[in-house]
């Protein structure tokens, strides 16, 4: 997919038209590997192009890109979500366009749908150069093929999503066959906004899904940073995003490598 252009530049159209070019960020897993994904919803929205950038200089390998669609708790802050989400809303506000360079990385956009109808964003996500999409289990049971056979031909990469109330047993079922997720997103606070407590008693969902599917991608999202990534890598989980944790820290980088070292000591 996206490999074969030459290279990547990532253009925000945001109030004061900025342009940036994004270097570094990973390749797609083939291994059970640390990704660090900090969560652009705790950026300076007003300044996201220079937020994404300086993520990618602190050494993150994803960015994390909520969207919601008001339908999730606290919803009032949902409405000026991340750049993608102003893209689907308003071509106007902002616009994405890649180019990908063979000797520099890409950027990978790790994009989380707390969405009602995730069907109806996949071609949005899939133009806006979105890299992987991850929808919620609890709104996708009677459609997940098909939404799967979607974002693959999107040539996006598939994952799933579960709310802390969600038994780990639902997404079973996709996580077999040819239409398979490769991630799960086990969130570890209830979807809808940054800087909430951290819920230790979903580490189980992370254990037995590690010990069911030995290399699968398993992220865990809300609540992450110094204080919880042991717990969290202890049990499993590779991908960690973290979004207070690393924005709020004096010295974000330093964040993004304990946290990463924290993953491979585990693992
Ligand atoms: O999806 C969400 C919240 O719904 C997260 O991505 C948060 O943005 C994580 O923020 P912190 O808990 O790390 O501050």
């Amino acid at each position: 997919m996206k490999e074969s252009y030459s290279r990547l530049i990532i253009m925000f159209v945001f109030s004061d038209f900025k342009n940036l070019s994004l270097v570094g960020i990973s390749e797609m897993a083939t291994q059970l590997e640390a990704k660090i994904a900090p969560s652009m919803l705790s950026s300076d929205f007003a300044n996201l192009a220079s937020e994404a950038e300086r993520m990618v200089r602190f050494g993150a390998d994803w960015l994390h890109m909520d969207i919601m669609d008001g339908c999730v708790p606290d919803s009032a802050k949902s409405f000026i979500l991340l750049l993608l989400c102003l893209f689907i809303s308003n071509k106007q506000i902002v616009s994405v366009k890649w180019q990908l360079d063979s000797v520099l990385q890409i950027a990978y956009l790790d994009c989380h749908l707390m969405v009602t109808n995730p069907l109806d964003y996949v071609d949005q996500l899939g133009k806006a150069g979105a890299s992987g999409f991850t929808f919620h289990v609890e709104v996708s049971k009677d459609n997940w093929q098909e939404l799967v056979k979607r974002i693959k031909s999107k040539g996006m990469r598939p994952g799933v999503a579960l709310k802390p109330g969600t038994p780990i047993e639902e997404v079973y079922p996709l996580l077999e066959g040819e239409n398979a997720v490769e991630m799960v997103l086990v969130m570890t606070v209830e979807p809808g906004f940054g800087g909430q407590k951290f819920m230790p008693d979903m580490m189980n969902k992370v254990r037995t899904l590690r010990g069911k599917y030995p290399e699968l991608d398993i992220e865990v999202d809300g609540g992450l940073g110094p204080s919880t990534i042991d717990m969290a890598a202890a049990a499993g989980a590779n991908c960690i995003v973290a979004g207070s944790s690393v924005f709020g820290a004096s010295e974000p980088a330093q964040v993004i490598s304990l946290l990463r070292t924290s993953v491979n000591k585990a693992h």
